[in-house]
């Protein structure tokens, strides 16, 4: 809703009330007719202020709502009932003026904002574009080139920049609504004529053609498959070509367009998950409201390759004195020149105070003696962490909570080399630590619930998305991506070169095909975990090279390390680079050649293989294992691994992530291709459909937010 107050006698201030962002739902715009209206008819009310509750103008349409049927008021009307208003109307923007939030602003005749405000149009990132108005007026009023940028990013600029940009009127460090009252007070009588952005001219220039041509070359290459980008393009061109009216139309054509494709679902299911997944639960019930974090201020690091670097970055900027520890001198002074470099560059990039004081080196693991929480970055060596864990629990003060960032060994294993298990617990980062957004936190058997709350904290702290999972190996992401690398190795056997699978996951909008993040990552990597598992035998030959434990297994990339073929860093991998340390992929006729010989020695016979089959064994598969993972107990619900999938592994963030994706194919569909696949590959494991899905598609899949419900409760874990 929204209150109604009169201030110094003649200011109308109409304050929208809908914690915790103001958004627009049916109740607010109702407010803000209803008492526009009323502002209007007082005589006494010479001017009207649009203000936020607590600090906050407003965060824009309520996504809540989009969903259902449209209720109350429409923006659009609402915003033209106040910019055609006779008296002078201010928007005083505290915190946000996101989205309709902007657009309503837009709407006033002036704009004050707080030098702490954000404004930005980000409806892109929801897969809408600015339906109120915002693609015809902010073109208008600051020009085609800026308006472009900002709607079809959907940044949030600050105050500073909107008042350079000309979208504020001014910038106070005071209260934005004391200072709007006061100006709407000295405009009140004036004339609105040049007020009414609506009524500015079209933007013209005699480049516009080639800057709509650029922003359209520009979008169509980042947006990976992403409609809403390229629509925005669209909606602002209107603003260029057609009258106001005219170009609200196409608004309103465009906006309907996009209001209902499953891309804008797909992002807007995927915003309010990105959210849930703080308000973690375990399945023996800890819980995230009923867990408390224990306070950090000194944290230590130990092992300074790239993870333990990225990982002190993240730490100090997140304002914690940080112990960073590397055994070897030499290494230790490399470690602390790059770090200190890192921590430039971010400072200046992210415009705030370098954090490089906030980091001491050492060489002894003895230094993290009073750290509140350690994390453990050396290699992915079970052998070696175990060490390290039981120095660490005879050197750490009682309490201190010991974490690991392995990207899938068991913390079990682990914690049970201390004598405090119980604050043990996994903080699987992704590299480049400081700059990925996603954290998996780890809890064991045994990690206390306070042990998980902190950790869950801690990536908070680190501006990270820290998603808690359960104990197993290669946890949630980790874990489904086997089943997908070892479907891409198959098609390679069955006929595909890494360029045709890596072109049809390209094209679906992950931002690099499975071969192309293999050569990235490291061939080595998986290699030596496969060793660690008995599955790599060199030199095998026949029926048993492609077989293990029973099921069909591909040496392909073990066979390429043997050939010392690790990717990117030796310039040879699935394609080959100008140098070691190249990025630039091409193929490989040598990679073709030794396909078709290895397909030769194992009797393979290459085939066509179409795109839809690529894309559902590569993406089935990995889905399978998600379902997997849910009724295994691993992953709380849906939209944690999600998440996970968006924010760690390239998902497209316009299809939602994997489950959310199931959904939208149906599962009954995926269930349907899985057995299809799981038959004509019955030596395949990961293909056989999990129970989870078939009980879902048996249920006639219910909607995403329901498949908890089918979930059978594992035993408690913790
Ligand atoms: C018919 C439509 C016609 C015209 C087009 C207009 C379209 C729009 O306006 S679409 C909405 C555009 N606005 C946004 O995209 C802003 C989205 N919100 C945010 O970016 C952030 O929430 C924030 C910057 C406003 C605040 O960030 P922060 O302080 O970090 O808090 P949270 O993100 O955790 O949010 C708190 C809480 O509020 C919920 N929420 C935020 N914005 C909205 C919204 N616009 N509608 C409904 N709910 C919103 C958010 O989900 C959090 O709640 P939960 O934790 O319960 O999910």
């Amino acid at each position: 809703m929204a209150f109604y107050s009169r201030v110094s006698g003649s200011v109308g201030v109409i304050t929208l009330q809908n914690p915790p962002v103001n958004a627009l739902s049916a109740a607010v715009r109702q407010g803000i007719v209803d008492t526009m209206h009323r502002a209007l008819s007082e005589p006494e009310v010479k001017s009207v202020v649009i203000c936020g509750q607590n600090g906050k103008f407003c965060g824009g349409a309520d996504i809540r709502e989009f969903g259902a049927n449209m209720r109350g008021p429409p923006l659009v009307p609402m915003i033209h009932l106040i910019e055609a208003a006779e008296k002078p109307v201010v928007a005083a923007i505290e915190g946000v003026a996101l989205g309709g939030g902007l657009e309503l602003a837009l709407g006033c005749h002036y704009r004050i904002a707080h030098s702490k405000a954000r404004l930005g149009l980000p409806e892109v990132t929801l897969g809408l574009l600015p339906g109120a108005g915002g693609t015809q007026r902010l073109p208008r009023l600051i020009g085609v080139p800026a308006a472009l940028e900002l709607i079809t990013t959907g940044r949030h600029a600050t105050a500073a920049e909107a008042l350079q940009l000309g979208i504020v009127d001014e910038v106070t460090d005071h209260s934005a609504v004391d200072a709007a009252v006061k100006f709407a007070q000295s405009v009140a009588g004036k004339s609105l004529d040049a007020r009414r952005i609506s009524t500015y001219p079209r933007p013209r220039s005699p480049d516009l053609a080639e800057i709509f041509e650029k922003a359209m070359k520009e979008v169509r290459r980042s947006a990976r498959g992403a409609i809403a980008p390229v629509t925005c393009v669209q909606a602002v061109h209107a603003s260029v070509t057609l009258p106001y009216a005219k170009g609200m139309e196409r608004e309103r054509e465009l906006f309907s367009t996009l209001f209902t494709s499953g891309q804008a679902h797909a992002l807007q299911y995927y915003f309010f998950a990105q959210r849930a997944v703080s308000r973690w639960s375990t399945p023996s019930g800890a819980r995230w409201d009923t867990s408390k974090p224990r306070p950090v201020h000194k944290a230590a690091v130990i092992g300074l390759g790239t993870m333990g670097r990225g990982i002190s970055v993240s730490l100090a900027q997140a304002g914690l004195s940080v112990v960073a520890v590397e055994t070897q001198e030499k290494q230790l002074l490399e470690a602390k020149q790059a770090v200190s470099g890192m921590l430039e560059r971010s400072a200046k990039r992210r415009g705030v105070p370098l954090a490089d004081d906030k980091i001491k080196y050492n060489c002894s693991v003895q230094a993290v003696a009073d750290a509140d929480l350690v994390i453990e970055a050396v290699f992915e060596d079970m052998a070696l962490k175990k060490t390290i864990f039981q120095q660490l629990s005879g050197i750490c003060k009682p309490g201190t909570l010991l974490c690991t960032n392995t990207s899938g060994l068991d913390i079990d294993e682990l914690a049970s080399q201390t004598q405090s298990p119980e604050l043990v617990v996994g903080m699987h980062f992704f590299a480049p630590a400081h700059v990925m957004k996603l954290l998996e936190v780890v809890y064991g058997p045994r990690s206390s619930p306070e042990a998980l709350a902190t950790a869950m904290e801690m990536g908070k702290k680190m501006g990270k998305v820290s998603v808690a999972v359960g104990n197993c190996r290669g946890f949630v992401g980790n874990r489904m991506l086997k089943p997908y690398l070892e479907q891409a190795f198959f098609l390679l056997e069955e006929g595909a070169t890494p360029e045709q699978v890596d072109q049809v996951l390209e094209e679906f909008g992950f931002a690099m095909g499975v071969f192309k993040v293999s050569d990235l990552s490291g061939l080595d990597v998986g290699w030596k975990v496969r060793k660690a598992d008995g599955l790599v035998v060199p030199g095998s030959t026949g029926k048993s090279a492609r077989i293990r434990g029973g099921s069909r297994y591909s040496p392909l990339g073990d066979l390429l390390c043997e050939q010392g073929r690790f990717g990117q860093k030796t310039g040879r991998g699935w394609y080959q680079y100008d140098k070691p340390g190249g990025r630039v992929a091409k193929p490989d006729p040598w990679l073709h050649g030794f396909l078709e010989e290895y397909r030769a020695r194992h009797g393979l016979v290459a085939r066509r293989i179409d795109h839809q089959e690529m894309l559902e064994r590569c993406l089935y598969a990995l889905i399978n294992e998600g379902f997997q993972i849910l009724q295994d107990g691993i992953a709380a619900g849906p939209e944690d691994i999600d998440v996970i999938y968006v924010l760690g592994y390239g998902w497209p963030r316009h299809r939602g992530g994997p489950m959310f994706y199931a959904g939208l194919v149906g599962l009954d569909k995926v269930l349907e291709r899985l057995e299809h696949y799981h038959q004509v590959y019955p030596d395949v494991l990961g293909l056989k459909p999990c129970s989870l899905i078939r009980k879902l598609a048996a249920s006639s899949s219910p909607p995403i937010h329901r498949w908890r419900e089918f979930i059978q409760k594992p035993r408690s874990q913790l």
